[in-house]
C-alpha cells in the first residue's frame, strides 16, 4: 500500500459487515477512506441496505459467506489489501452451543489469517472485545484499567474463551510471511460494551419495558461501573488503525488496543436509562430491589428452564448466570495508547452519541408498538 494514497485504490475486506458493528464500519469506511476503491462486504447474512450503497463511486461487492468455510474465505480475501474481521458469535444468552461459538470465533478467524498468509494480504484487523480480560469468573473490579493492567483473566463461558484464542491466535499471526514473501501485519481492537444505532440488546430493554407499563426495575448497584463506547467510535478507531497499520506497522503490529470514548462511567443499567429515559421509560429502586442471592436463584432458574426447554422452544432471557455477575463486576477502562499509536480520538461527542441512540431507540421502539 506505499503508493500514494490518491493514486492507489484499496481493496478493504469487511467481515460480518452486515452486524450491528459492521454495517457501521462499512458506511464509516465509504465516508472517510479515500483511498477505497473496492470495498467487499462479506456476512452470513446480507443486509438489504448494501444494495443503497452501490450507487456510489466505491465498488461494493456483497458476498455472502461463512467464516467457518475456509474455501469461501479465501475467495473473499483474495486480493484484498486489508481484512477487518468482525464477524463472530456475540452469544452470552445460550443460544449457540460452545461448539458453534467456537467455530466461528476461533475456527473462523483462523481462516482469516490462513487467507491472508495464503493470498498475500498483508493488514489485518481484529475486532477482539473486552471480554478477552474481563470481567474475571472471580468477580475483581477492572477499574480504568488499560493495556498493561495485571488483572488476572479468568473464563469459563464460550464466548470470552473463544475471543480470547481468536485474539491470541491473531497476534501471534503478526510477523508471518504472507504470498509474495512480506510480512502479515496485525492488531486487535478491544471494544467495552458497544452501543448505538442498530443495538439489539438496548432495543430489547426498552420493548421488556414498554411490555412493563413504561418501568425496569433496577438489579444492579448504581455504584458498579460499566465501560460503554458508541457504535460510531467503534468504526471510526477501525477504519483509522487500519489506514495507519502499514505506516506504523513496526509499532502497532502485534498490539492490543483498548476501544473506549468519552462515554459516562455509570452502571449497565444507568448507561441505558439515558436513552431509555428520555424514551420514556423509568428506572425503579435508588438500589436493587431483589436481594442478590434471589437474582443468583432467578439467574440460575433461568439457565435450568433453558436447558429443559431446548428440546422444545429456545428460552434465552437477559438474566443469566454469566450475564448477571458480567453486570455485577466494574470494567472500565482509561487508556491513550491508541491515540499515541495512531493518533485515535473519538470522532463523535458523548453529546451527539447519546442523540444519534436516543433517535435510533424512538425509532426502533414505534416501529415496536
Ligand atoms: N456488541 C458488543 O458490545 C461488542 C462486540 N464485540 C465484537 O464485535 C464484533 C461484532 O459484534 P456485533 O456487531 O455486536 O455482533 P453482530 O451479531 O451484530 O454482528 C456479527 C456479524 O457477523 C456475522 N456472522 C456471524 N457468524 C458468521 C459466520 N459464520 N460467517 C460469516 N458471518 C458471520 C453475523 O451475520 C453478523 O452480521 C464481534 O466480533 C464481537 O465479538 C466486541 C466488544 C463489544
Ligand atoms: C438482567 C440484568 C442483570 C441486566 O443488567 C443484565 C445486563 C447484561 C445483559 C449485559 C451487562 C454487561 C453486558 C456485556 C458487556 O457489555 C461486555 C460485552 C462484550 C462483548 O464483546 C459482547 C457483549 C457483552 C458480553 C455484553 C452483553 C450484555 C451484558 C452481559
Amino acid at each position: 500500500m506505499a503508493d500514494s494514497a490518491q493514486a492507489q485504490k484499496l481493496v478493504y475486506l469487511v467481515t460480518g459487515g452486515c452486524g450491528f458493528l459492521g454495517e457501521h464500519v462499512v458506511r464509516m469506511l465509504l465516508q472517510r477512506e479515500p483511498r477505497l476503491g473496492e470495498l467487499r462486504v462479506f456476512d452470513r447474512h446480507l443486509g438489504p441496505w448494501l444494495e443503497e450503497l452501490k450507487t456510489g463511486p466505491v465498488r461494493v461487492t456483497a458476498i455472502q459467506g461463512d467464516v467457518t468455510e475456509a474455501h469461501e474465505v479465501a475467495a473473499a480475501v483474495a486480493g484484498a489489501h486489508v481484512v477487518i474481521h468482525t464477524a463472530g458469535l456475540v452469544d452470552v444468552f445460550g443460544r449457540a452451543s460452545p461448539e458453534t461459538i467456537h467455530e466461528v470465533n476461533v475456527q473462523g478467524t483462523r481462516n482469516v489469517i490462513e487467507a491472508c498468509v495464503q493470498t498475500g494480504t498483508r493488514f489485518l484487523v481484529y475486532t477482539s472485545s473486552m471480554e478477552v480480560v474481563g470481567p474475571n469468573t472471580k468477580g475483581h473490579p477492572f477499574y480504568r484499567g488499560n493495556e498493561d493492567t495485571l488483572y488476572e483473566a479468568v473464563h469459563r463461558h464460550p464466548y470470552p474463551c473463544s475471543k480470547a484464542l481468536a485474539e491470541r491466535l491473531v497476534l501471534e499471526a503478526n510477523g508471518r510471511e504472507v504470498h509474495g514473501g512480506l510480512p502479515l501485519v496485525t492488531c486487535a481492537l478491544r471494544p467495552t460494551g458497544i452501543y448505538g444505532e442498530g443495538h439489539q440488546i438496548m432495543r430489547d430493554f426498552y420493548r421488556q419495558g414498554l411490555r412493563l407499563g413504561g418501568w425496569l426495575f433496577r438489579a444492579i448497584p448504581a455504584s458498579v461501573e460499566h465501560g460503554r463506547v458508541y457504535v460510531g467510535n467503534v468504526a471510526w478507531m477501525h477504519v483509522l488503525a487500519a489506514r495507519e497499520l502499514e505506516r506504523r506497522a513496526a509499532l502497532m503490529g502485534g498490539q492490543v488496543y483498548f476501544c473506549y470514548d468519552g462515554s459516562p462511567y455509570k452502571s449497565y443499567e444507568d448507561f441505558n436509562m439515558e436513552f431509555l429515559g428520555p424514551c420514556g421509560l423509568q428506572l425503579v429502586g435508588a438500589r436493587p430491589l431483589l436481594p442478590y442471592w434471589l437474582l443468583v436463584f432467578l439467574a440460575a432458574l433461568n439457565a435450568l428452564l433453558q436447558w429443559l426447554l431446548r428440546p422444545l422452544v429456545l428460552y434465552a432471557p437477559l438474566l443469566n448466570p454469566y450475564t448477571l455477575a458480567v453486570a455485577n463486576t466494574t470494567f472500565t477502562v482509561s487508556t491513550n495508547k491508541a491515540q499515541r499509536h495512531f493518533g485515535y480520538e473519538p470522532l463523535f461527542s458523548w453529546e451527539d452519541s447519546r442523540t444519534r441512540t436516543i433517535l435510533w431507540v424512538q425509532a426502533a421502539g414505534s416501529s415496536a408498538q
